[in-house]
């Protein structure tokens, strides 16, 4: 818990998470667990000694030296996922301690490739991740959808038949779906992924590559967003905006060094998914004060505070929301502002949003004089 007094307001604010990787979820206990039971090998002592124990585990997560260093670990522990239970278990995981953390909606990446090039099935990551979905909408009330993610350091060969894989399996139609209220009043349409993204290494896998997925996605009604400006300089933000058409940047905290593209992001209304304590442990800043939530703020810049890949970054959202306070000592106010951006931001119907809104309402009056 931060020493934060703002603690308590700070944990009942109804969040929504736009910026989280389900395989970013794999905690160093959970990773050893899934190799012992699917006989995954894992790294011996000369190879790394850092796969010693959980404890060992954790103590190298400690430290990262850039994006690279961090992905290497990350898609080493993805191998340990195997079965839709695995995928189900992670991403359960996840949703109960988002839950615990004041998240009332979520949108969750998740990266195809890094599966299907290990020959896990397609379907069984999405089958796994969405019987946790749904067990998180019937029994947390946390609402989500699903964002596939290309990985841009792979050929776009390798994007193109996702996609594919994606479009023949039928995983973009729109399907009736039990209403998030339990289903009694009308149903709402649903699809089994709602959007796309674009993460992995950044600098030198330019987003104009990818420009033909997106067209299609866009075509077949989806929504769509793309990391840019995390390492890469503004002009991996402005070239997702101008060739992909996203509507969210993520991560996007470069955006200050351009001016004029900071103004076009505010005109339109895009929504940045900032990571602060992703962004400390990736050394992109060299403190939370680095990140520029007061200059987006000042400037009318939409964002929404995010955890990115929680069990490497020291934290889940509730963390990050208590680094920023710490760092910024922001207004009820100015919470208001975040929290209102992250609901409007997100990609659910009006009827969500205003119950959302009305959960902000009321944590604003509950603490207007604590
Ligand atoms: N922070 C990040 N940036 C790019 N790709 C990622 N994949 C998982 N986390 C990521
Ligand atoms: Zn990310």
């Amino acid at each position: 818990m931060c020493k934060s007094p703002i603690h308590n307001f700070l944990a009942e604010l109804p969040k929504c998470e736009h910026h989280l990787h389900l395989e970013g979820c794999l905690s160093p206990a959970l990773l050893f667990q899934l190799a012992a039971k699917n006989n995954i090998a894992l790294p011996s002592p000369e190879q790394d000694a850092a796969y010693q124990s959980p404890a060992t585990l954790a103590k190298r997560y400690e430290y990262f030296e850039n994006l690279e260093d961090f992905l290497q670990c990350y898609y080493r522990g993805i191998a340990v996922l195997v079965t839709e239970q695995d995928f189900e278990m992670l991403a359960w995981e996840y949703f109960t301690t988002a839950r615990r953390d004041g998240v009332r909606h979520a949108e969750v990446f998740f990266d195809p490739q890094s599966h299907t090039d290990r020959g896990v099935a397609f379907e069984t990551v999405v089958a796994g991740f969405n019987a946790a979905r749904s067990r998180a909408e019937k029994e947390l009330g946390v609402t989500s959808c699903l964002i596939m993610c290309f990985l841009r350091h792979l050929p776009v060969s390798s994007a193109a038949q996702t996609m594919q894989t994606a479009i023949e399996g039928g995983y973009f139609e729109e399907s009736r779906g039990g209403d998030h209220d339990g289903g009694q009043q009308q149903q709402q349409q649903q699809r089994a992924i709602a959007g796309l993204g674009l993460d992995s290494s950044e600098v030198g896998f330019r987003p104009e590559l990818f420009v033909e997925q997106y067209r299609k996605g866009q075509e077949l009604g989806l929504h769509r967003t793309a990391h840019g400006g995390e390492e890469g300089d503004p002009t991996y933000i402005s070239g997702a905006l101008d060739t992909l058409h996203v509507e969210r940047i993520d991560h996007g905290i470069r955006l200050t060094e351009d001016a004029e593209l900071l103004q076009r992001v505010v005109k339109e209304g895009v929504l940045l998914t900032v990571c602060p304590l992703s962004n400390l442990c990736l050394q992109a800043v060299k403190s939370i004060d680095q990140v520029p939530i007061r200059t987006f703020l000042k400037a009318g810049v939409k964002f929404s505070i995010n955890s990115d890949d929680p069990a490497y970054f020291r934290g889940y959202i509730l963390n990050n929301y208590c680094a920023v306070q710490e760092a910024f000592d922001l207004s009820r106010d100015e919470w208001r502002i975040i929290v209102e951006n992250s609901i409007h931001g997100s990609w659910i119907q009006e009827k969500r949003k205003a119950e959302l809104l009305g959960l902000l309402d009321d944590c604003l009056s509950k603490y207007a004089d604590a």
